[in-house]
């Protein structure tokens, strides 16, 4: 009797972004998880053969590892889901943003070579394609963005290096050369046609993120108000499970009244969009806060398998179990 459940590799399924994906699946009555010995995770034979043998195989590799296994494995008829930066913005390739609109859910659904987004690129991306699709923020204007996430963002190697250094930074910025792997991709699903100015930083705590995008005078069409971001992007992602909308100037979920915490979304998929403004000087802050192993990563990439399975995407349920 051959089985019904979908077939799923998880290629690097011991690493930061494989083990959260293989933890959230691992139980699924619907799926069944083709696995490789320890000792054969890296031969390249044995892992396009069992790629092969999938219905769906999720990449989370360094972008080389990636690119030598898609030489290997060509046109083969498994649906592939890139969790490294390789394929983003690769012609072929249909990004794994669900939420970016109708149309492309829709062109997700007919696809079987997906991207994974970067998990900076989720919050810009998620702030800033509503904006520049509703005439509010220029196309041709070139928005900053600033991020901060926790360490395991950067892989075995950072945590690590977080988990062993005494004296490790406790905040830092990075990318200084203003030249990150993530603003491609930014730009493209943005809808800009200049790159974005982007600076991220990561702090010393284990998950969570932040990304913040200021929708000052200088990049918007026209004078703007903070109601018209926050009715933007609540129009944009009404309906959606997993990107949310908090309400213009609601502080109740503020540490204290103050503090927007990094880590407040942690082992979930969600996103939330929040909206902050000076009203005298004009001035608007979009903030996004999601996990990065969450919806930045492995929970984004489960979405996407529910989504291309025909189950729920929230819950990973047959529909009609509902
Ligand atoms: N961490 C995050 O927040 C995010 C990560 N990503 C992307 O996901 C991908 C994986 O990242 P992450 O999980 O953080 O990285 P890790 O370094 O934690 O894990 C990478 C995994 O890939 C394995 N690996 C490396 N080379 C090979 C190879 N040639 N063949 C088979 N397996 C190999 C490693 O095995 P071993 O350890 O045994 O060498 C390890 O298990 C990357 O492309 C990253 O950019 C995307 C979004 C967010
Ligand atoms: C904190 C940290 O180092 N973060 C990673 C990005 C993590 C991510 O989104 O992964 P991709 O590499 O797949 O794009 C970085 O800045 O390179």
């Amino acid at each position: 009797m051959t089985s019904n459940k979908t077939k799923i590799f998880i290629d690097g399924q011991h690493g930061t972004t494989g083990l959260k994906i293989h933890e959230r699946l691992k139980d699924r009555p619907d799926i069944e998880l083709l696995e490789l010995p320890m000792a054969d995770r890296k031969d390249l034979a044995k892992r396009v053969e069992i790629a092969k043998a999938a219905d769906i195989a999720v990449l989370c590799l360094p972008d080389a590892a990636v690119k030598e296994l898609m030489t290997a494995l060509g046109d083969a008829d498994v649906c592939v889901i890139d969790a490294s930066t390789a394929h983003r913005v690769a012609d072929g390739w249909t990004y794994g943003f669900p939420e970016l609109s109708k149309e492309h859910r829709k062109k997700l659904l007919a696809s079987k070579r997906i991207s994974n987004p970067g998990c900076y690129p989720t919050g810009a991306i998620s702030i800033l394609h509503p904006l520049v699709e509703a005439g509010i923020v220029r196309a041709d204007s070139t928005p900053a963005v600033f991020g901060v996430s926790g360490y395991t963002g950067g892989g075995k190697e950072l945590v690590e290096i977080h988990e062993k250094t005494p004296n490790v930074e406790p905040f830092g910025l990075y990318g200084l050369e203003l030249t990150h792997k993530h603003v491609p991709e930014m730009k493209k699903y943005s809808g800009l046609s200049h790159a974005p100015l982007f600076v991220p930083s990561v702090g010393h705590y284990a998950q969570g993120m932040l990304i913040m995008v200021p929708i000052t005078r200088d990049i918007t069409t026209k004078a703007t108000h903070a109601a018209d971001v926050q009715k933007a992007l609540s129009d944009h992602y009404a309906g959606e499970k997993f990107v949310t909308v908090r309400p213009f100037a609601d502080r109740k979920w503020l540490e204290r009244d103050r503090f927007l915490r990094a880590d407040r979304l942690i082992d979930t998929n969600s996103m939330e969009l929040a909206v902050y403004a000076n009203e005298i000087d004009g001035n608007i802050l979009a903030v996004a806060s999601l996990d990065n192993l969450g919806k930045g990563a492995s929970g984004a990439a489960v979405q996407v398998i529910n989504l291309k399975t025909g189950v729920d995407e929230a819950t990973g349920l047959a529909v009609a179990a509902q």
